[in-house]
């Protein structure tokens, strides 16, 4: 509904009066700052002139120590306001921009008078700091603005909840400083507004969405209770958004208690990291730790393998079908990320516990201090009722002792006399001091040519050890690599776990191609976390315990393993997991949560569903909608649209024929991004290498950290959780979209398309289109 022009007339001016303070209280901050900056340049210039530094008597010197404690407190007290003064002073310059974005009258109950309250990306006082200019958007009453139609309502607050009448409920789009649009709204936020802002050009940076949150996000981005919240929402229903702007809520609502860096985000590879970056910062707020799983892996294992990264795995599963060894490579994969193999893990490392451990003999030169027979021995005569990282950490300790009593021993060898021969200047006198520190008091001195003798031996076995030690105490006398490859070296071996085995039809197939593939110091993706999960079960978990929030999006596509590992590695965080199962491209993972949802009790967790599909114009979400089952459920937001288009081609080159005149025309209309996205990174390139003789494009590679706008082309797995402008579907032909197996990753890519999508196919169409309605897409003559 329009308001009237005297309604415009009167917001305006409000819009005027907050500007104006906005503006008084920019001057009075740059005062403050410029005072500020001026006091700390001046405490620094002159810190050591205003103590009086004595350390001639121990009063003296305490007083010296407290008078520089004084001045450390002062500067550091001054250099905090200056960064408060400078967050304020970036907070008034947004609000500047736009101050405020929605209004609600609120009657609480038993009052007859209607309180405005106006909300912005941040609170604004006036200059009595009494009343609210505005409202931060996370404050408690500005979750009536997202709740509730005009009506009654009811908010929390920490005191209990509050119950009452919304009179009005407006929104605004304010562009420096004037008023654009101006709509009071009924049931949900501004249907008016959200096509606004869902009608605009795609970005390279994802935008914030404080001013148009819909009231199932609110749930996600306001949640409290649960320590596990699952949210499952369909393809451009908001997953991502509600999850910053969560973090965003989260850091305002535990500001005292939590900072930016104890939130971590996984997501599914750098360029997505990239995409979100910006959304925190534009609501004012720092970014949390950004991450994906496959850095973690490398981090944790990249010392000893080359481990393989996801995307590797799927185009051999996309691009080898007819490569000997994919059979049981594909069942490798999908056997290993599954909860089976996991429990088979477990079994294994809980045998371990009463034979079959492996050690690295412990070496010096090609001498054997201590060998693994002799450290297995150690290590099976611990008490088996201990966990197996308690054994380890005992084994440890033994192990330190007895390269201690070598140490004695070895000083007496030749080897020992040639590296004395070679010390340098350098390494003798820290022998000598060394000397002198043990030999305080005592009669002792260096002149002794054969007490010299034996500190300088002392000296140069400790610093030979000195590695050795490091190494026991990192635990690295065990032999995880040789551990793991146990498990596949004899695939009659694991008989106790025949009814698994016997279930995979490839069993011996994928042990020697696990071995070989080991052998040759590399470690298939599908490896990586149960070798982890393996290893951690044997040394004990490594555990962070600052990070309090952690966010999974896209977690359709982790497995068992991956969600177990994580749920130990942070184990006093609460999680908040993303996903959308139709999309889960990997197909070995079978896309679910339960395996996460096991590690909680049930009342600890929450699912809340999101249904609503804001990227796609209405006619692309029907066309997508069809492409998967339970896919009606998907409710599409009302924005018009051309329906998708097919564009058949008679061969390749009439494919790129028609591909450029498509996108020569699309560029003259205002879209920032065009995507072609193709199956696979190879036929990325090949269309690469096709068009750009003839346009300007870029290709995105899996280690691509960001994108530019323009026409793009990019493998359809990398371009997970991002959206263009334009789609078009690079050969949507049933050769390369047959398979049920693709299903999800076409139709992960069909959603990314926001305005148009275009499906080009050489030769027959993919069945998946084939089966959907007639009327939910044209055909180009
Ligand atoms: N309440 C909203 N107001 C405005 N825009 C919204 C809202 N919710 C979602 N959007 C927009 O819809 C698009 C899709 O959102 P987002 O990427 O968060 O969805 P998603 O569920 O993570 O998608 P996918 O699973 O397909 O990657 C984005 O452009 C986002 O800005």
């Amino acid at each position: 509904m329009e308001n009237s022009n005297q309604e415009w007339h009167s917001e305006q001016l409000r819009v005027n009066r907050v500007v104006a303070e906005i503006d008084r209280q920019l001057t009075a901050l740059q005062q403050q700052v410029g005072n500020l900056r001026g006091e700390i340049i001046d405490i620094r210039k002159n810190f050591w002139e205003d103590v009086t530094v004595n350390f001639d008597d121990p009063h003296e010197a305490a007083e010296t120590y407290a008078s520089l404690k004084q001045q450390a407190e002062v500067l550091s007290e001054r250099e905090r306001s200056h960064r408060h003064a400078l967050l304020r002073h970036q907070a008034l310059l947004r609000l500047r921009q736009s101050p405020y974005f929605g209004r609600i009258d609120f009657r609480e109950e038993g009052s007859n008078h209607s309180e405005q309250i106006y909300l912005g990306i941040s609170s604004l006082l006036d200059q009595d700091e009494l009343n609210f200019l505005v409202y931060d958007w996370r404050a408690p009453v500005s979750s009536l603005y997202y709740d509730y139609p005009p009506g009654p309502a009811q908010y929390e607050t920490p005191g209990g909840t509050i119950y009452g009448t919304l009179d009005l409920k407006r929104q605004f789009i304010i562009r420096d400083g004037k008023i654009q649009s101006m709509f009071d709204t009924g049931i949900t936020i501004g249907d008016e507004l959200l096509q606004a802002v869902l009608g605009k050009q795609a970005d390279t940076q994802m935008k914030s969405i404080v001013a148009t949150i819909q009231k199932e996000q609110n749930q996600i981005i306001r949640n409290e209770r649960s320590q596990l919240l699952i949210v499952q929402g369909a393809a451009g229903s908001g997953k991502t958004s509600a999850a910053l702007q969560r973090v965003a809520y989260l850091l305002y609502r535990y500001r005292q208690t939590l900072q930016a860096e104890q939130i971590v985000l996984f997501s599914p590879n750098p360029m997505f990291n990239s995409y979100i970056s910006t959304v925190l910062p534009e609501l004012g707020e720092e970014n949390m730790q950004q991450t994906t799983f496959q850095d973690y892996l490398e981090r944790r294992l990249g010392d000893h393998f080359h481990v393989e990264d996801p995307y590797t795995l799927l185009e051999f599963a996309l691009t080898a079908a007819d490569k000997p060894g994919y059979a049981a490579r594909m069942e490798s994969a999908r056997f290993k990320a599954s909860p089976d193999f996991m429990q088979l893990i477990e079994q294994y490392a809980a045998s371990l516990g009463n034979t079959g451990m492996v050690f690295h003999d412990l070496r010096h030169r090609d001498e054997v201090l201590i060998s693994a027979s002799e450290i297995s021995e150690l290590f099976y005569r611990q008490d088996p009722a201990l966990n197996l990282p308690n054994r380890m950490r005992l084994l440890a300790e033994q192990l330190l002792r007895r390269l201690q009593e070598r140490e004695q021993a070895e000083q007496e060898k030749s080897w020992v006399e040639d590296e004395i021969e070679l010390l340098d200047k350098d390494a003798y006198t820290r022998a000598y001091q060394q000397l002198r520190r043990e030999r305080r008091g005592t009669q002792d001195s260096f002149d002794d040519y054969a007490r010299e003798q034996e500190i300088l031996s002392r000296y140069v076995v400790r610093q030979t050890f000195k590695p050795i030690q490091q190494q026991i105490k990192q635990l690295a006398f065990i032999n995880m690599p040789a551990i793991y490859r146990k498990l596949f070296a004899d695939p009659s071996a694991i008989r106790h776990h025949a009814g698994l085995i016997e279930q995979l039809h490839y069993w011996p197939d994928i042990c020697a191609q696990t071995i070989a593939r080991l052998d040759n110091g590399e470690l298939p993706y599908e490896d990586a976390t149960p070798y982890l999960y393996l290893q951690e079960l044997i040394e004990g978990f490594r555990r962070n315990t600052t990070v309090r929030h952690v966010f999974i999006d896209e977690a359709q596509d982790y497995s068992a393993f991956q969600f177990a590992f994580l749920r130990h590695l942070f184990p006093r965080s609460r999680f908040t997991v993303l996903g959308d199962l139709n999309q889960a491209i990997q197909p070995f993972v079978p896309g679910e949560f339960a395996p996460l949802m096991e590690r909680f009790k049930p009342e600890q967790i929450e699912m809340l569903r999101l249904s609503r599909s804001y990227r796609s114009t209405r006619p692309i979400v029907e066309f997508t909608k069809g492409l998967i089952p339970g896919g009606e459920a998907i409710e599409p937001f009302n924005r018009d649209g051309n329906k998708p288009t097919l564009i058949s081609c008679r061969n390749q080159s009439d494919l790129i024929q028609k591909i450029c005149q498509l996108i020569t025309r699309l560029q003259t209309e205002p879209y920032q991004t065009i995507a072609v996205i193709c199956k696979t990174a190879d036929e990325s390139k090949l269309a690469y290498e096709a068009l750009r003789e003839q346009l300007p494009v870029q290709l995105v590679e899996k280690n691509a950290t960001t994108f530019k706008p323009g026409v793009l082309i990019i493998p359809s797995y990398l371009a997970k959780g991002i959206e263009f402008d334009v789609v078009i579907l690079f050969n949507a032909s049933a050769e390369q979209y047959g398979d049920e197996m693709v299903r999800k990753l076409f139709y992960t890519a069909c959603t990314r398309a926001m305005h148009e999508l275009y499906l080009c196919y050489r030769g027959e169409l993919s069945p998946f289109v084939k089966a959907l309605p007639p009327d939910t897409y044209v055909r180009m003559p």
